[in-house]
């Protein structure tokens, strides 16, 4: 195992702390994948709890003990036929990443960071986000007893998140700026040795998500689907869940790749302007905007290695709008019984306009995932809905009421 540039190659060892390669490349763990083929069959993988660290074996970790979990993952993958029915889809299904503890799949990237860290014998953790990330981080670090430094960007963080972060005992830092500019603020601190870094630069952490790849095969019975559509913001987990499911395919556990769709907001979508020019990499974009916060970003660190994803699959990216994503929000909260924070109903809104251009192939295997629970955000869901009024004690008013 060892930690490998994407651009030049240059390799380090993964004790070292290093978050970009010298030539400014993003660095990815590499495994000895003809050793864990014949270390682990889909049978042992089966007989595992599920979650996160049922797929130890591709994970980077050398000491078991110096693990912190709160049992990430195992997350379920609802088959969404009355979804599918009124859509016109063969097979649907919603991989709800919003069921983990802290409701967002940023556990799965935090169980394996912070034992990373706990490993390096790192006292203080930090990150810059844009609510989900620090609301994990927080929690991990609390469970392993470390200092959890936050930073957010001022006024743009759901009320949920807020509050977990704080709860949590995270010192949290709102600044008048962005995401984007909250990272670059972090990483600072980071390479001045404050603290270690747990955004999604840090390959370590896309490694605890690559187990959505993993986890989605495991649950379609060891096969892939023909299509996984996600939301992308920061851009690390289409690219560590594409990791996934090559690694799976290079070990043999599964015989077929899906494509990856990207989808994001209209008010942030340097990714799907990238991949429209068909370029490898992006223009930052300087004044995000978006209802759906999570992915409120205009300089994906990840963004090369999620259009390599998206290349490389014969994928997509497209964007759409907050009204659209308001409406598929409520759609597949109405429909399917899945409640669902904005950014993640954007899969839902960008399944519907790829539809609509026909773009998609309706006879496939569909997974949208769902990155984060609806509970995160109830002033999005407040917003989109008519409050109800309140009426008088009196039987008769009530079942006017609940006729009209
Ligand atoms: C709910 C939700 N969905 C999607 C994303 C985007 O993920 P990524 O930054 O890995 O692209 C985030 C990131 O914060 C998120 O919180």
């Amino acid at each position: 195992m060892i930690q490998r540039c994407r651009e030049c190659g240059k390799e380090y060892d993964v004790d070292e702390i290093i978050y970009n390669c010298e030539c400014g490349g993003l660095l990815e763990i590499k495994y000895d994948l003809e050793k864990i083929k014949n270390e682990v069959s889909k049978e042992q993988l089966r007989e595992r709890r599920s979650g996160v660290w049922r797929y130890l074996e591709y994970l980077p970790v050398k000491d078991t003990n110096k693990i912190v979990s709160l049992w990430e993952g195992g997350t379920p993958l609802y088959k969404c036929d009355n979804l599918a029915k009124k859509l016109g889809l063969k097979e649907l299904y919603i991989k709800n990443e919003g069921a983990n503890p802290t409701g967002s799949f940023k556990d799965r990237g935090m169980t394996v960071g912070v034992t990373r860290a706990n490993e390096l014998g790192a006292p203080v953790v930090g990150c810059a986000s844009t609510g989900n990330t620090s609301a994990s981080l927080a929690a991990y670090s609390a469970r392993s007893g470390k200092k959890c430094i936050v930073l957010l960007p001022g006024g743009k963080v759901a009320l949920g998140k807020l509050a977990q972060a704080m709860f949590y005992g995270a010192k949290v830092v709102q600044i008048n700026g962005n995401f984007d500019q909250a990272l670059v603020m972090i990483k600072n601190l980071a390479l001045e040795n404050k603290l270690y870094l747990l955004n999604s630069v840090n390959p370590f952490r896309l490694e605890g998500q690559k187990t959505i790849g993993f986890e989605i095969c495991d649950q379609l019975d060891f096969e892939a689907p023909s299509t996984v559509i996600l939301p992308v913001g920061n851009a690390g987990n289409i690219s560590a869940i594409w990791k996934g499911f090559k690694e799976f395919k290079e070990t043999d556990l599964i015989d077929s790749l899906p494509k990856m769709i990207g989808i994001q907001a209209e008010g942030a979508q340097p990714i799907v302007k990238a991949y429209k020019a068909q370029k490898d990499n992006i223009n930052p974009e300087d004044n995000p905007e978006t209802i759906a916060t999570a992915i409120r970003i205009g300089n994906p660190v990840n963004a090369v290695k999620a259009l390599e994803a998206i290349y490389q699959s014969n994928g997509l990216a497209e964007f759409v709008s907050d009204e659209e994503i308001t409406a598929a929000q409520k759609l597949l909260a109405q429909t399917e019984g899945i409640f669902v924070e904005p950014a993640s109903a954007s899969s839902i809104a960008g399944l519907i306009k790829l539809l609509d251009m026909g773009a998609i192939d309706k006879e496939g295997k569909i997974v949208c995932i769902t990155t984060g629970n609806g509970l995160k955000d109830p002033d999005a869901a407040i917003k989109a809905s008519t409050l109800p009024s309140e009426i008088e004690c009196d039987m008769e008013i009530l079942k006017k009421v609940i006729e009209e």
